[in-house]
């Protein structure tokens, strides 16, 4: 009996998108479903109460931060990343498929692994499937993620094969090591923008015993038709009784292609990051409360939204906020963005339950801002 197991609700006539309900060993969660980022084993600046009064049934942690630091021998002493942190419900952690290509300094790709130096303090470092694996078990997140390689965009098609079929080689070898009764793992599908490698990739990593599956290597510069072509060629490769989780990915419009293309997960740091920045997402856009428009402006950030911001401040005090430097503003901007897209989840979830996805999709682009 696999530890993850996805439950199929209800899909849409029309389109690929579909409603579910995946289970793991700490709870079950509607999809489509959006993953608050605690990159380091926090969500910037909120405490788990606060994200999980966004809705959010799930979370991602990063090994490659944490294998770094504090190390996942020490969370593994805590009692795991949930007790370290003190989140209840369930999580995710990214393999470091991604951040040993984005953050790793001085990289080597070998057959056995990367040989990276830390951009902490520049310390030699090796990741593989069977350490990242391992990292993984000690920190015992209900689901672990395969090591791959996320190609880089642009990459020339003899690389992208050479990548994509290593990353099938370490699927097994991840496989080969995991071994955790309440942790199951994802396979992720790669194959770069090229149809023929992401036919290819999905057909053999949907072959192997994962939970569930990802599609690897886009959210990484591409143009966004481009990721919706890459992910017209695959989702249909993948088995209709496993989740699919789209990595990377957490802007309104974004997630609307990705769940008419039938994924059921999704990922991003946009929502934390841009908080940090000024920026409140609305269905319509984003508003930069740096603005000098909000300078007397006393109505919420999002009029529609139930937040906690939206209930209790206005723009002109989160604008004070912000251009005064107070963290605050970066909290209520973040608790604000998060319940946000948990929100705009569950409303494109209903939309798919009463039949009615296409009109959503249609009703989203007439008033999203390009
Ligand atoms: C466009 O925004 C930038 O890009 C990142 C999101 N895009 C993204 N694509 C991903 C691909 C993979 C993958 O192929 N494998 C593994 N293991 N993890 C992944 C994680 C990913 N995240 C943000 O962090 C931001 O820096
Ligand atoms: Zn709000």
């Amino acid at each position: 009996m696999a530890v993850i197991t996805y439950e199929l609700v209800h899909e849409d006539a029309q389109t690929g998108a579909r409603a579910g309900r995946i289970h793991t060993p700490h709870g079950s969660f509607d999809t489509p479903m959006f993953m608050p980022v605690g990159t380091q084993a926090t969500v910037k600046t909120l405490s788990p109460e606060e994200v999980a009064e966004t809705g959010a049934g799930i979370i991602l942690s990063n090994t490659y931060h944490l294998f770094l630091r504090p190390g996942t021998e020490l969370i593994k002493a805590a009692g795991g990343l949930h007790q370290f942190m003190k989140w209840p419900r369930a999580m995710l952690t990214d393999s470091g498929g991604f951040q040993v290509f984005s953050l790793g300094a001085m990289r080597k790709i070998k057959e056995e692994g990367v040989y990276f130096r830390s951009h902490i303090d520049g310390s030699k470092q090796f990741l593989s499937p069977e350490v990242a694996t391992r990292a993984q078990m000690d920190l015992g997140a209900d689901i672990a993620m395969a090591f791959d390689e996320c190609i880089p965009y642009p990459a020339d098609y003899e690389y992208a094969k050479q990548s994509t079929e290593r990353t099938t080689r370490w699927a097994k070898r991840c496989l080969e090591v995991h071994e955790h009764p309440a942790q199951g793992m994802f396979g992720i599908i790669q194959g770069g923008m090229y149809r023929d490698l992401r036919a290819q990739s999905a057909r053999e990593i949907t072959a192997l015993p994962f939970d569930g599956f990802a599609i690897g290597g886009l959210s990484v510069g591409e143009p966004h038709d481009l990721m919706y072509e890459m992910l017209d060629y695959t989702t249909h490769l993948m088995p209709r009784d496993k989740a699919r989780y789209l990595m990377g990915v957490g802007t309104p419009d974004c997630l609307v292609e990705g769940v008419a293309r039938g994924v059921d997960m999704f990922d991003c740091v946009y929502p934390t990051r841009v908080a940090r920045n000024g920026m409140a997402m609305l269905k319509t856009g984003r508003l930069n409360i740096k603005n000098k428009q909000f300078e007397r402006d006393f109505s919420p950030l999002d009029a529609e939204c139930d937040c906690y911001a939206c209930r209790h401040y206005t723009r002109a005090y989160i604008r004070h906020l912000y251009k005064a430097e107070e963290i605050f503003a970066f909290r209520l901007l973040s608790v604000h963005n998060i319940h946000f897209l948990q929100r705009f989840m569950r409303g494109l979830r209903e939309a798919i339950l009463e039949d009615r996805f296409g009109d959503f999709q249609r009703d989203f682009w007439a008033q999203w801002q390009r």
